[in-house]
């Protein structure tokens, strides 16, 4: 369902107000062939209507010779910004990036952020974007779950399917996504609501069961039967499976990278107003999934790069799978128990949802 250019306007000066937008500041758009022209519209609308001096930077599509897929996300790595001197400093030299265009996982933005420019990325349909607006709140939630993992050596990820994956932690930061960046040199993406890090190098070890509605993405398929994946030193060596397990193993082949095979992001979802639900209800190439990234209780854990971190390894090809009923422990302590996050939030929820299940059976 559509949204007025009143409401996204709205949306877009909560996001801009909690990112700490100043009067006077440079705010440039990022733009590129797919970006969304209501979304685009009402960034431009907001930010000016906030007093900042916006500027346009549009940048024609690459990589279409490589992609496999139109998602964004789906080809990580080369952006319109690689080799590109005069586009990279028109955007170090703005406070806040609103990339509409999809720069996630290049050297680039890394660049740009050291600078102290801010980088948002929102490119999911207006209503997406509306629905998922981000709160201090988020913020809270999600800064709560990132100590969590700070103080952690290790992360156990398991469930009734099967799974088993341990995690050895400390190597790499963890990773806030709530929605805004309120601090000079931060990324984020709106939407979002979870909490992410990368495990020690070489140091992911068992086994991942995917089970029926567990998601792949960017395929944006749920899985329909089971798919194992075995982890040995921080790389997957093993899919087996059906139909699903074949496509993904062609897709990953295809680029021909040893490097895509590395385990890459683990985390958790925090946001409730993201919903599992939702993949079925989209023509996949209108979205980029971050319902499915985002929905409170998920297990999402990726293969691919891991240069986000700060890592060494880049890769084009990046799989983010978010999971159900997964049980997620730092320490022994869970975090998550059957996709109910164990913190006041969703073990209230978890209740009314019982209570609710009881009274409709
Ligand atoms: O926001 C994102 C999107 C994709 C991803 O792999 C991580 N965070």
């Amino acid at each position: 369902m559509s949204v007025s250019d009143t409401d996204l306007i709205q949306a877009w000066k909560q996001v801009l107000m909690l990112s700490r937008l100043e009067a006077g500041q440079t705010v440039t758009v990022l733009t590129g062939a797919d970006t969304h022209p209501q979304t685009l519209r009402c960034a431009i609308a907001a930010a000016s209507d906030m007093g900042a001096r916006v500027n346009r930077l549009d940048l024609p599509p690459v990589n279409a010779e490589k992609s496999l897929s139109r998602d964004s996300l789906a080809y990580l790595g080369t952006t319109p910004l690689t080799g590109n001197p005069a586009a990279i400093a028109a955007l170090k030299a703005s406070d806040l990036v609103l990339d509409l265009m999809t720069l996630l996982f290049s050297p680039e933005q890394h660049e740009i952020l050291q600078t102290g420019t801010k980088i948002l990325l929102a490119v999911e349909p207006p209503e997406v974007l509306c629905r998922l607006v981000p709160t201090e709140g988020d913020r809270a939630r999600v800064q709560a779950a990132s100590k969590r993992i700070e103080a952690a050596k290790q992360m156990r990820i398991t469930s009734v399917a099967g799974t088993d994956l341990r995690c050895r932690l400390g190597e790499f930061p963890a990773i806030c996504e709530y929605g805004f960046v309120d601090q000079p040199g931060r990324w984020d993406h709106w939407p979002s609501g979870f909490v992410l890090t990368w495990p020690d190098e070489g140091q992911s070890n068992g086994r991942v069961v995917l089970d029926r509605g567990d998601i792949l993405l960017p395929m944006k398929d749920y899985v329909t039967e089971p798919i194992e994946l075995t982890i040995d030193q921080g790389y997957v060596t093993r899919i087996s499976g059906g139909l699903q397990a074949e496509i993904l193993k062609e897709y990953m082949a295809a680029y021909e990278d040893p490097e895509a095979y590395a385990v890459s992001h683990v985390g958790w979802g925090l946001q409730p107003r993201a919903h599992w639900s939702m993949l079925g209800h989209y023509n996949k190439e209108t979205h980029i999934g971050m319902d499915a990234r985002a929905f409170e209780g998920n297990f999402l854990w990726s293969m691919g790069p891991n240069n986000e971190a700060g890592g060494s390894r880049t890769t084009a090809c990046h799989i983010d799978i978010p999971m159900r009923h997964c049980t997620v422990a730092l320490d022994g302590t869970p975090v998550v128990i059957d996709g109910v996050v164990q913190d006041e939030q969703g073990l209230a929820r978890a209740a009314r949802r019982s209570q609710q299940g009881k009274d409709i059976a």
